[in-house]
């Protein structure tokens, strides 16, 4: 559906994207996942045209990137792209009125995408008078209204509660039931757990690592994460060296990579004489293959 080949940018001579390559299938959910500055937002705006690459190759359905592709791209930005003052039922008007859609089409399309974002209810109600993640699923019904095939959601869910974050997870789903592909950004690695079928994480505008989640735990090698808390972190990682363990700090937590499931019991006799206040036991999570793709130096 997406394919990203070999992109180049640069601002003035500073190269922000560097050789980047994509290819999102169809009816898939893709994450684009990397930190501030990684080129996220510069590559969403080369894919629907507002800005040109330096060098490389985008095609989506096998067209190459022309105004002629934007129809077939739907994007929810960062920053909801919504009249305040008007109805959830005005914005759609209005936006479906800028892809060209006839009255008939706009009544449909207008009405088919409040009850897909769950906003029938509240057609005529002004948007400064919806919650934040109204907003927010209002913000997605726009990038719906010509019904594209591609809909890019850039940090669809970014402060919002979780119940309004469940209901975006749901609405997301839903899409990728109807056979939309989805390029996703988000900085919140439990919703790309949960959502993505495939996750690519973008450094210096470059992919790092890419596959399912399953292709992507290989590059952590453990079976187990044990996060402990002790009063001898020195001691407990000199400890965990003996043994032949990896160590990290996630943050102010000590944790050991495990090479394999082994009972609580056993854990604790490696760290004997080791004053040991907590221990938890976590499965590889994305967030640790993140921080070491994105830490590698
Ligand atoms: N118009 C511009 N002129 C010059 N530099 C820019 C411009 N837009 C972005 N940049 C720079 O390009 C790099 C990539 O920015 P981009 O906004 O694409 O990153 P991002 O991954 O979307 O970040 P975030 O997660 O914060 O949204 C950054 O270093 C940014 O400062």
């Amino acid at each position: 559906m997406l394919k990203i080949e070999n992109l180049t940018k640069s601002y003035r001579k500073r190269l922000v994207i560097q050789d980047l390559t994509i290819k999102v299938a169809p009816g898939e959910i893709y994450g684009l996942l990397g930190p501030n500055g990684a080129g996220k937002t510069t590559t969403i705006n080369i894919i629907c045209n507002l800005l040109q690459p330096d060098s490389g190759r985008i095609a989506i359905n096998n067209q190459p990137i022309s105004e002629a592709t934007k129809k077939l791209i739907g994007v929810a930005p960062q920053e909801n792209l919504l009249y305040k003052t008007l109805s959830c039922e005005e914005n759609l008007n209005f936006y479906a009125q800028i892809y060209g859609l006839n009255k008939q089409q706009r009544q449909k399309q207008v009405q088919e995408c409040l009850k897909a974002v769950n906003l029938l209810d509240r057609a005529k109600s002004p948007v400064e008078t919806l919650s934040g993640g109204m907003q927010r699923r209002l913000n997605i019904a726009v990038a719906l209204v010509h019904q594209p095939k591609l809909v890019i959601l850039d940090e669809p869910t970014t402060g919002l509660d979780i119940e309004s974050r469940y209901e975006i997870w749901e609405l997301i789903r839903s899409l990728k039931d109807r056979g939309i592909t989805i390029l996703l950004t988000t900085h919140l690695l439990d919703e790309a757990e949960r959502l993505c079928q495939r996750i690519g994480i973008i450094k210096q505008g470059h992919i790092v690592a890419e596959g399912t989640l399953e292709e992507l735990r290989k590059r952590v090698k453990a079976e187990e994460i044990v996060v402990l808390q002790t009063s001898e972190e020195e001691n407990a990682i000199a400890r965990g060296k003996k043994l032949g363990f990896t160590h990290r700090l996630y943050g102010n937590d000590l944790a050991f990579w495990l090479p394999e499931r082994l009972d609580l019991k056993e854990i604790l006799s490696f760290f004997e004489g080791i004053p040991i206040e907590s221990i938890t036991r976590h499965p590889v999570r994305l967030e640790h293959i993140y921080v070491e793709v994105i830490s590698k130096r």
